[in-house]
């Protein structure tokens, strides 16, 4: 699907775009003078709105098409779980991201130079604020459901929070109400990994493929997105002349994702997740899970090293309406990528009810 494409019959729309917002505050504060939103939207004009949250590296490419399927075409599309002939899916890219929505790599009006790593913090709370804003400007006044895993389920609970009165639904995937410690461990790791590389150059580099210290952040990133056991079964210690077929493996994933994503935005998303505690200034996570008024669904993969289904159980036994399910799987965080199989009847039995 190239940007800035629309297919609009007179009953079904497919489109990938960008919306204009205008200026907007930011929690901490500060003002991003303009921002823009891209976006992908599919579904039948006027049908019920099923907005996507996108997790770290993804984007608002969710289904795609025949020639480059999306991050989710195996659980959205046509009379599949979402069933895109039910439902007008939209999926932004969120703001901080790096494709096609402010961020990093956008121009600050200000001085004409890319913001790079000046881009200013932001919070989920603010990625869900400009999407909010990106809906009312596409005329969108009621959403659904909105279905996000990690860095999306943040901004999933954070919808349900913030927008109760325009959202009737709430998947919530391999997600925590607050993020762990352990979490902010990982990320400080990968942070510290790309700002100590010289080839960062304090924000200012030539090419992201230039810098080790992202794809490095990607390796230790994958680690903990799997489990031991799937390592175990996949590589089983297999060499090559290249050496373990593990490490050839994280090296391929870590060259891959430094191909295609800023190490700027990067660094803003993983400082966005930090943020992520549904409690700040609403007296505390389980306080805040009172505040809950929609359904919400939420799921937990076995071996998921940061967001630990225990703390997802706990989140649904204090929130009222929740349905807490867990899938069994080796692939563990990136459960809620693969395997739609195990899971996907759960979304659309929910979505259905
Ligand atoms: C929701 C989000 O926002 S995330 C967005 C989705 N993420 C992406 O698209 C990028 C990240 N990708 C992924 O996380 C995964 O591909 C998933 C979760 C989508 C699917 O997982 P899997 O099917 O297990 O794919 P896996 O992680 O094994 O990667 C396979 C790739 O590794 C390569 N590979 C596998 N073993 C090795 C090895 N020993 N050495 C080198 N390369 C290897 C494969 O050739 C394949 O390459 P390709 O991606 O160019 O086709
Ligand atoms: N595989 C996911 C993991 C983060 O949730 C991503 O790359 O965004």
């Amino acid at each position: 699907m190239f940007e800035g494409m629309v297919h609009m019959s007179r009953n079904y729309i497919t489109e990938v775009n960008d919306i204009n917002i205008g200026p907007l505050q930011l929690e901490s504060g500060a003002t991003i003078p303009s921002v823009s939103l891209r976006y992908e939207r599919v579904g039948p004009v006027g049908a019920p709105v099923v907005l996507i949250c996108h997790a770290l590296t993804g984007n608002h490419v969710t289904i795609g098409n025949n020639e480059e399927p999306g991050w989710w075409s195996g659980l959205i599309g046509h009379r599949l779980a979402i069933d895109t002939t039910k439902y007008q899916v939209i999926t932004f890219n969120v703001l901080g991201g790096c494709n096609g929505s402010t961020g990093p790599l956008s121009i600050n009006p200000n001085n004409n130079r890319p913001y790079g790593k000046n881009f200013p913090n932001i919070t989920i709370r603010d990625i869900v604020h400009a999407q909010y804003l990106a809906l009312k400007r596409l005329q969108v006044d009621e959403v659904f459901a909105v279905v996000g895993g990690s860095l999306g389920g943040m901004q999933v609970l954070e919808w349900g929070l913030l927008y109760s009165n325009i959202v009737n639904r709430l998947i919530a995937l391999a997600v925590t109400p607050t993020l762990s410690d352990y979490g902010i461990a990982y990320n400080y790791i990968s942070e510290q990994s790309i700002i100590s590389d010289p080839a960062w150059n304090n924000g200012d580099y030539n090419s992201p493929s230039e810098i080790r210290g992202l794809e490095i952040a990607r390796m230790i990133g994958m680690v903990t997105y799997r489990s031991a056991e799937l390592f175990h079964e996949r590589f089983g210690r297999a060499e090559s002349s290249d050496g373990f077929s593990v490490t050839s493996y994280l090296k391929y994933q870590g060259e891959k994702l430094a191909s295609r994503f800023d190490p700027n935005s990067y660094l803003t998303l993983l400082q966005a997740m930090n943020s992520h505690d549904i409690g700040r200034d609403r007296g505390g996570w389980k306080e805040a899970c009172k505040k809950y008024t929609c359904p919400i669904l939420a799921i937990s993969y076995e071996y998921d090293l940061i967001y630990d289904p225990n703390s997802i159980a706990e989140f649904a036994s204090h929130t009222p309406n929740a349905t807490y399910h867990h899938v069994s799987t080796k692939f563990g965080h990136d459960g809620f990528l693969t395997e739609f199989e195990k899971w996907s009847w759960m979304v659309q039995q929910f979505l259905e009810s």
